[in-house]
Formats: C-alpha cells, structure tokens, sequence
C-alpha cells in the first residue's frame, strides 16, 4: 500500500549523502535532498519516509508532529535514531546490517599491512583480540588468520545466546597484543559500550598492546587513550572514530599511530550495499517496485590487476603489498593529519576505494601461500 500526502505524493527527505540515489526514486516520490546534519523539523514535517546516514538525529526533537512512518538509515550504527521513542509513534525503521563490514575488514587488514611495513612488526603467532563478533567482527577474525594471527573473542550477547569460542573482556585484554572494538553504541544497560576501555580497564590490558577503534568514539574514553599512550601501556592507538566528531581531541591525534575520519566503512561497495538495503526496506514498505534495487554501475578501481612489485621474505609482506594497493590507508591519515578542521569535508568527498573483490591477483613472484592467504581475505564469510 502507498502512504502518501491528500495531494496523492509520497515524500521523501534524503540525506544528500546517500550515495547512488539520486534519479531512483523520482518516478514514485517526491525527493528532497539536504546535508544530512541540517536536516530539521521543518523539513520532514510533511514527509513520508526519511533516509538519513548517521548525521542525523531521528528523535522527538525532529520528529513530533511530522507525517514521516518510515526511517531508513543507510548505516549499520543506529544509535542516532531514538528507537523507543520512534517505535512508540508507530514510525517503522531499519538499517542495513553488513553493508560495509567488507569496508571495515579492508580497513583492519590495512592497519595490519602498515604495522607490517612500517613498525616491521611481526604478526605471524601474535594475538588479536576481538571485542564485539558481528558482521564486521567476523570478517576481522579471517583477516587475522590470513596474517598468521591467533584469535581471542568477546561478544556476551552472542555467548549468553548459547554460542561458543568466546573468552571475557578482561581475559582478552589480558592475552591480546591487539585489541580491536566492532561493538555497537549502548548507552546504558547489561551490554553498555560507552566507555567500555577506560581508565580501570589500563591496569587490566597487556602491556605493550596496541589499541583499535573502529566502532564508536564513545566506546574508548578519550583520557584512557590518551593516559594509556602517555604512560606506555598502550604501545600504539589507532582511531576512525572519536569522541565529539567533529571536534576531535588533537592531543590524542597527535599520538596516534593512525588517525582517520571515520571513513572505515566508506568503500564504494559498502556506500552502495548501505544505500540498496535501505531502498529496498522502503521499497518493501510503500509497495514501490524497487525491491531487488542496486545501483546499475559502480566506479571501478584504477588497477584492477593486482601484482607484485617484487618477490617478499614472506607472506605476510607480500599480503601487505596486495592489500595496501587497494586500500593506501596512510593517506587517509595523512589527510585528517593536514586539516582536522576538514574531519566532515574529507568524509563528504572521500575517493573511490573499491573492496578485495573488484581485484584479480596476477603476474609474478606469487606462492601457493600467498594466493591461500589472498583468497583467505577475499571470499565471504560464510
Ligand atoms: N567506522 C566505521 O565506518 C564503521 C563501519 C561499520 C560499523 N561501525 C560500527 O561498528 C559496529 C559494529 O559493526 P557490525 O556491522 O559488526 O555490527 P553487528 O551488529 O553486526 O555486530 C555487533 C556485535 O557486537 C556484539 N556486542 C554487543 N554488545 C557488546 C558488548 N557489550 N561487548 C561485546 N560485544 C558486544 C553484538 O552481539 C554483535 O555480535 C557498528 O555498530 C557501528 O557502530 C563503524
Ligand atoms: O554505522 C555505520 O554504518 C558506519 O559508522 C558508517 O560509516 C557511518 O557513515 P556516516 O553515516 O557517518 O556517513
């Protein structure tokens, strides 16, 4: 069934940064377009549906009063919208699990390239700590074997719902020599994320061990960090997301080993699986014929054919050449490093980064081990 307005229209308000929408829609809505943080009360008092990333906050304040019966947010993270409030006004909503687990698995298995190439750390055998086994948690686990990692696991809602192979947050901060967080956002409750690693936590981690936030800001206590790195228990910090985006700490910048602007997830392929599920969750709802939508056609990586420069000493260098000419992590870095005040812009206007999938490897100097480990970071999580 269509909702629509007495004049007989749907309407529908998008974040302008919902990529590979504009046109989709049009033949069965009318479409407004605006910056995703300046989307107000206003604007969707007389909308249907709103499409949003993360920059918007779907709550009372934008809300009460208005038309909309369908939210759509093209993100994994949800912790924007106000899902009590919006399921008691009978607003349905949905997000799109999964979409740039891919995105962020690229972003690990960069990170452990760098810390290959740049600090000459051996991974082979090392622990990595898992905090947080989703979508996107699980894809890192095959990440870390691909590098000749051990795995240690930590997810309660999965172990209390009968599943095994976890260890408890102090047993994995205690082994692992990497810590990486992929929880949601909880504010409060049995599973609470907010400020999960904080100062207490500093005198339970291994010391020495190296910290990743990919998650939320608030999950990692900007003090804890920043104390932690000041007084050597963390040996390395690496951050995509802070507290107070934009207006992120810089003194914890400044010691980061690298610092990003939340762009983890913000392949091509995870932008546009983002924008196709939550299209099709609309499409669903109003009875618009879009129900197996995917953009027609996605840029494509500048070199597809993946080759090695050179023969390594081992696999894991050859792996961190591969997957670095996928995914030049440092320059993300440097980009954030040059002009924090830039955090929203870079992330508006972030280049084409195609996933492991759009590559082929070829050409010289690989082994049966390396094409093994290539095809360990490759295929999907089955
Ligand atoms: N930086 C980025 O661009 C980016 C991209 C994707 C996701 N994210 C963030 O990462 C989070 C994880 O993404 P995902 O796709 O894997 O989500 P997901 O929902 O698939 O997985 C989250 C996992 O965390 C577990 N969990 C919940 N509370 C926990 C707790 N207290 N301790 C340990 N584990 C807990 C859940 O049981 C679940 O298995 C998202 O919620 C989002 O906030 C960020
Ligand atoms: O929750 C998610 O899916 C990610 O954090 C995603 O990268 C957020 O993107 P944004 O809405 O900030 O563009």
């Amino acid at each position: 069934m269509l909702h629509t307005s007495p004049s007989g229209r749907l309407k529908i308000v998008c974040d302008d940064k919902v990529k590979y929408l504009k046109g989709v829609l049009e033949p069965f809505a009318e479409v407004t377009y605006l910056p995703g943080s300046r989307i107000s009360a206003q604007d969707v008092k007389d909308a249907h549906a709103l499409l949003v990333r993360t920059r918007t906050n779907c709550n009372a304040q934008l809300l009460q009063g208005s038309s909309v019966k369908f939210i759509g947010t093209a993100t994994i993270g949800f912790d924007h919208i106000d899902t009590e409030w919006v399921q008691q006004q009978g607003i349905t909503w949905t997000n799109a699990p999964g979409c740039n687990s891919g995105s962020v698995k690229q972003y690990i298995a960069a990170l452990l390239a760098l810390l290959t190439t740049e600090k000459g750390i051996d991974l082979k055998g090392k622990t990595l700590g898992i905090v947080g086994v989703g979508n996107v948690g699980r894809k890192v686990a095959r990440v870390a074997a691909a590098f000749g990692m051990k795995v240690l696991q930590n997810d309660p809602p999965r172990e209390r719902a009968g599943e095994s192979g976890f260890v408890s947050f102090n047993d994995l901060l205690k082994q692992s020599d990497i810590v990486t967080f992929h929880v949601p956002y909880i504010k409060t409750g049995i599973d609470q994320t907010f400020h999960l690693f904080n100062t207490q936590t500093l005198d339970v981690i291994k010391p020495g061990a190296i910290l990743i936030n990919t998650s939320r800001g608030e999950v990692t206590a900007t003090d804890a960090v920043l104390e932690g790195l000041n007084r050597g228990i963390l040996s390395e910090a690496v951050l995509d997301v802070w507290e107070n985006e934009p207006n992120i700490s810089l003194p914890l910048l400044n010691r980061c080993f690298i610092a990003t602007p939340h762009i983890a997830g913000y392949s091509v392929d995870g932008k546009a699986m983002g924008s196709a599920m939550t299209i099709r969750a609309l499409a669903k709802y109003f009875g618009i014929p879009l129900t197996d939508w995917y953009p027609s056609s996605l840029p494509q990586p500048e070199t597809p054919l993946l080759t090695l420069s050179r023969a390594h000493a081992t696999t894991q260098q050859a792996l961190a050449e591969l997957v670095l000419k996928t995914y030049p992590l440092r320059r993300d870095d440097a980009d954030l490093r040059g002009d924090t005040s830039r955090f929203e812009e870079l992330r508006g206007s972030y280049p084409v980064r195609r996933e492991f999938g759009a590559y082929q490897l070829g050409g010289d100097h690989l082994t049966p081990e390396i094409v093994e480990a290539w095809k360990g970071l490759v295929e999907p999580q089955p």
